[in-house]
């Protein structure tokens, strides 16, 4: 898969910078109303009561919040934060190592928790619920289970495919949360606001063409406001305003919804190829070269959302936005 601008996914370099732009408190959380509304009264229920939080379940599209609203939780609540990732516990033992070692109260953040593997999910059932844990120490006839006590903690899991959890654990959070979309009005805020930690001047309606073309996702606005700061200190004076901010996005070739050329293709290809469509995923994914999996988890979401795709049970088709969008005469339906 080739390198995205609008990919919501982070690449390496671009973890540290984002550290850096990461709100700290639910104040400074921009959006996710619901979401937010209801962690405020848990959070402050559990404060009163004193009382470790409900396990909370983040789960939605790359760069929506999720990571970021984790540490916020823990910050909130007045805990330390350990944070793993469901690739990364390949044994109980691995589990069992993070889950003795936390502080009572602590928040344990496990990123993309639907990859983890079942064996551990089953440590982690007791865990959750009564704050113990049973190991099998030793093997053949002579194993024999221990059970241990754990601090009790707050277990926040991530995922960006709620789908694959399975659904005992699922059911073992508390608080299930999903992230959604951010609209224009709140990505320019999220512009606005990250243009002044990186000390940028920058015009509103600058800010509202880059909010535009990020996709509903504060990851790629942040990504795209980068890249248009950097032209502006290259070709201009550092300051970003609107026109500027357009000819850098130009220049991105990311169009005014937030498409590139891969998006293009796909659905040009949709057009053209299958007049529109219905067309299987697998066709689609030979006709344009890239893999299903990646068509289906990383392309279509924001397709979907947008309503330029619908999914049907006889494949995908192209509605007449689409034809608008690409200035194409809407085709006659028989
Ligand atoms: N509500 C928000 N307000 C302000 N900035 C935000 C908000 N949500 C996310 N961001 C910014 O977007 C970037 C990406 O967010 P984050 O890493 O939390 O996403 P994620 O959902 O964990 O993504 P992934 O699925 O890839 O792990 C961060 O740098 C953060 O600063
Ligand atoms: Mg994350």
């Amino acid at each position: 898969m080739e390198d995205r601008i609008i990919s919501g996914e982070a690449d390496i370099q671009e973890l540290s910078f984002e550290q850096n732009l990461r709100p700290q408190n639910l104040k400074q959380y921009i959006g996710q109303d619901k979401v937010k509304e209801n962690l405020e009264i848990f959070i402050q229920a559990a404060k009163l009561r004193q009382e470790t939080l409900d396990h909370v379940l983040l789960y939605g599209p790359p760069g929506l919040g999720k990571t970021t609203l984790a540490a916020i939780i823990a910050n909130e609540m007045g805990v330390n934060i350990r944070t793993t990732a469901g690739p990364a516990i390949e044994r109980p033992g691995d589990l069992a190592a993070i889950l003795t070692a936390l502080e009572p109260g602590d928040v344990l953040f496990i990123d993309e928790i639907h990859r983890l593997p079942r064996t551990i999910e089953e440590v982690l059932y007791p865990a959750m619920e009564d704050f113990c844990l049973d190991i099998v120490i030793g093997k053949g006839p002579s194993a024999r289970s221990v059970r241990l006590d754990l601090p009790p903690f707050t277990l926040v899991g991530a995922t960006t495919r709620a789908g694959s959890l399975s659904a005992p654990l699922r059911d073992r959070f508390g608080v299930l949360s999903r992230l959604e979309y951010y609209n224009e009005t709140q990505l320019t805020d999220i512009v606005i606001r990250t243009a002044e930690v990186l000390d940028t001047e920058i015009d509103n309606l600058a800010a509202v063409e880059i909010a535009r073309r990020s996709r509903g996702t504060p990851r790629i606005a942040n990504r795209l406001l980068r890249r248009v700061r950097d032209f502006a200190q290259v070709r201009g004076n550092g300051i970003v305003d609107e026109q500027l901010a357009k000819e850098a996005l130009e220049l991105l070739q990311v169009d005014r919804l937030g498409l590139d050329h891969i998006d293009h293709k796909l659905l040009r290809g949709i057009i053209e190829k299958f007049r529109g469509g219905p067309v299987g995923l697998e066709t689609i994914s030979a006709t344009i070269g890239e893999e299903a999996h990646t068509i289906e988890d990383v392309y279509e979401p924001y397709l979907l959302q947008i309503g330029f795709l619908q999914r049907t049970p006889r494949g995908r088709i192209v509605t007449d936005l689409v034809y608008r969008h690409f200035q194409m005469e809407v085709p006659k339906t028989e």
